[in-house]
C-alpha cells in the first residue's frame, strides 16, 4: 500500500526559509548599505565590513568572497558600529547572527557565565542558541522575529563579553 500524501500550505517557517534563499535585498530582510548610513569602511572591523556590503557575497581588496549580513528590519542606524567592536565574534553561516566561543578555567565558571546570561535573557526576552562541553560555551546571537540579525542580538553579545570578562575568562597560553 502506497503511503498516504499529504499537502500541506508552507508554514511560517518554509516561508522564510525561502524568503533566505532570495536573499537580503527583498522583505523581510533589510540591509544597512554602504551608502545608506555609514561612511569610510576602512574604520570598521570585519563583521561591519560585511555588514556594509549592499549587495550578495562580493570581492573584496584581497580578492576573497564577502559574505553581506542580513540584519532584521528596522533597526537602528547605530547598528552597524556597535557591531563593528564586537571584535571576537564572527558572522554564523547562516550570515542572520554572530557567534563566539568562550574558553572559562573551570566548569564552574562557565556555569556560572551561562547562569548570569540566562537571568539576563529572561529579563530582556531574548534568548541564545548556545551549546557547554566542560569549560567552553558557545552562543549564537539572532533574532528569530523579524528574523534577521538585530540590535538585540548586539546587546547580549555585548553583555556577554562584559559577563565572561567579570567572571574570568581562561588565560591563555
Ligand atoms: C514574546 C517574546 O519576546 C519573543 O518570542 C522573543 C523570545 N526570545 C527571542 N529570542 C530570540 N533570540 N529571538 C527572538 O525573536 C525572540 N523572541
Amino acid at each position: 500500500m502506497r503511503a498516504p500524501v499529504f499537502r500541506v500550505k508552507p508554514s511560517n517557517l518554509v516561508r522564510s526559509v525561502l524568503a533566505s534563499q532570495l536573499g537580503p535585498r527583498r522583505p523581510p530582510f533589510a540591509t544597512i548599505t554602504r551608502s545608506g548610513h555609514l561612511g569610510n569602511i576602512g574604520h570598521f572591523s570585519t563583521l561591519t565590513s560585511q555588514a556594509m556590503s549592499s549587495s550578495s557575497p562580493r570581492p573584496n581588496s584581497a580578492g576573497g568572497e564577502v559574505p553581506e549580513i542580513i540584519f532584521s528590519a528596522n533597526q537602528p542606524a547605530e547598528l552597524p558600529e556597535r557591531l563593528s567592536k564586537l571584535t571576537a565574534w564572527t558572522l554564523s553561516t547562516s550570515r542572520m547572527g554572530i557567534t563566539r566561543q568562550f574558553t572559562f578555567p573551570t566548569f564552574a565558571a562557565a556555569w556560572r557565565f551561562m547562569s548570569l546570561v540566562a537571568d539576563e535573557c529572561e529579563a530582556r526576552r531574548h534568548h541564545p542558541a548556545w551549546s557547554n562541553m566542560y569549560n567552553e560555551v558557545t552562543i549564537e546571537w539572532t533574532t528569530h522575529r523579524p528574523k534577521g540579525l538585530s540590535i538585540k542580538d548586539v546587546e547580549m553579545a555585548e553583555f556577554c563579553d562584559r559577563t565572561a570578562e567579570e567572571v574570568g575568562l581562561k588565560v591563555q597560553n
